[in-house]
């Protein structure tokens, strides 16, 4: 059912300070700020030759990060996505066998302009997982 790993993400409080971590020290390649406001992000992505890693800060009242970073202020591991072929027939096959697909359960558009949905970590061993449809 699942392809590559598209990104791992990282809830931190401040955008710049992580990009310059990612930059600056570690050397990387970021992308520049992308606000996404129907998630309740703003986005950057760092550049891996294997995968990607998402950096993501809060966007709005609303943001579903915001009890995640209250938790762990200095910013912590938040989603792995994983790509898949046919997003509707794998979120059908998960509720099928119980596991809870978030919000109304149908795709959102995501940072990459392609179909995405969440799934409750509680049911993936404490991890959140995000699918993306490539
Ligand atoms: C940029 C767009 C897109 C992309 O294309 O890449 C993105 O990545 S957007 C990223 C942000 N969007 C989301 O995270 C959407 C899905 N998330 C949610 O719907 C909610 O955040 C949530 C996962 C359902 C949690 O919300 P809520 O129930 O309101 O928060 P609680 O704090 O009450 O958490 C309940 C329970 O779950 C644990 N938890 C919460 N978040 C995580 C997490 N990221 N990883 C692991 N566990 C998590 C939390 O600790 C609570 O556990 P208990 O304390 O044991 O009850
Ligand atoms: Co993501």
């Amino acid at each position: 059912m699942l392809g590559k790993v598209n990104h791992i993400a990282i809830a931190v409080p401040d955008l710049a300070t992580a990009t310059a971590t990612y930059r600056d020290t570690l050397g990387a390649t970021v992308s520049a700020p992308q606000a996404l406001p129907e998630h309740g992000v703003t986005v950057v992505f760092v550049e891996l030759p294997n995968t990607k890693v998402e950096l993501l800060e809060p966007l709005g009242a609303a943001s579903p990060i915001a009890a995640f970073l209250e938790k762990s202020p200095a910013g912590g591991m938040h989603h792995i996505c994983y790509e898949v072929d046919d997003i509707l027939a794998v979120r059908d096959r998960l509720v099928a066998s119980g596991a809870r697909v978030l919000g109304d359960g149908n795709p959102k558009t995501g940072a990459h302009g392609k179909p995405v949905l969440f799934l409750h970590p509680k049911d993936f061993l404490g991890t959140l997982v995000e699918l993306e449809e490539v």
